[in-house]
């Protein structure tokens, strides 16, 4: 069955589109999270995570850009697409410390790595500089992260 939209409504969003009241090219943050499940332990750690464990993990993606015409700085299925190829897809279910390049799989590291892979996807899907990362934030626990901000990785915009 469709819904054919009525005429009020169609009108009302021509009048948005002739509307002066427009925000476009006021900067503004959007943000999405994600949830994933992986093992892992750490190295040269004397404690409970030196053996073999699990997370779920939660991971919040900051970006920023201006407002264009339609109300919209980054479309949140265009941060879903790249956080899921980039990472999720990559590390849920998976065991960190075979699928992560090497490191040590603690947060500090994997949230810095995570904001390069979502870094350099805004640069080859030709949306950066419109669009930039603001912050990368990676929940180990419900009590404990660690996160990454453009200021803290040098990219803050002069
Ligand atoms: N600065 C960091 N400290 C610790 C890390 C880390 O990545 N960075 N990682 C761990 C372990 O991986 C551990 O699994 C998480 O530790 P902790 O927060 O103590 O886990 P709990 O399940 O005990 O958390 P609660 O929310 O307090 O129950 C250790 N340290
Ligand atoms: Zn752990």
């Amino acid at each position: 069955m469709t819904y054919e939209i009525p005429k009020k409504v169609q009108t009302l969003g021509e009048d948005i589109q002739r509307s002066e009241l427009k925000y476009h090219d006021r900067e503004v943050l959007v943000s999405k999270e994600f949830t994933f499940d992986s093992a892992h332990h750490l190295h040269c750690y004397e404690g409970k995570c030196k053996s073999l464990h699990g997370h779920t993990y939660k991971l919040q993606v900051v970006m920023r850009g201006k407002v264009d015409d339609r109300g919209i700085s980054i479309d949140f299925v265009d941060i879903k697409q790249i956080a899921k190829e980039r990472i999720i897809d990559r590390l849920d279910h998976r065991y960190l410390n075979e699928v992560l390049p090497p490191m040590n799989t603690t947060a500090e590291n994997m949230v810095v790595w995570m904001y390069e892979q979502l870094r350099e996807a805004l640069r080859s899907e030709g949306l950066f500089p419109a669009v930039r990362l603001e912050e990368v934030r990676l929940w180990e626990t419900p009590t404990s992260y660690a996160a990454v901000t453009a200021r803290l990785m040098g990219d803050d915009p002069a």
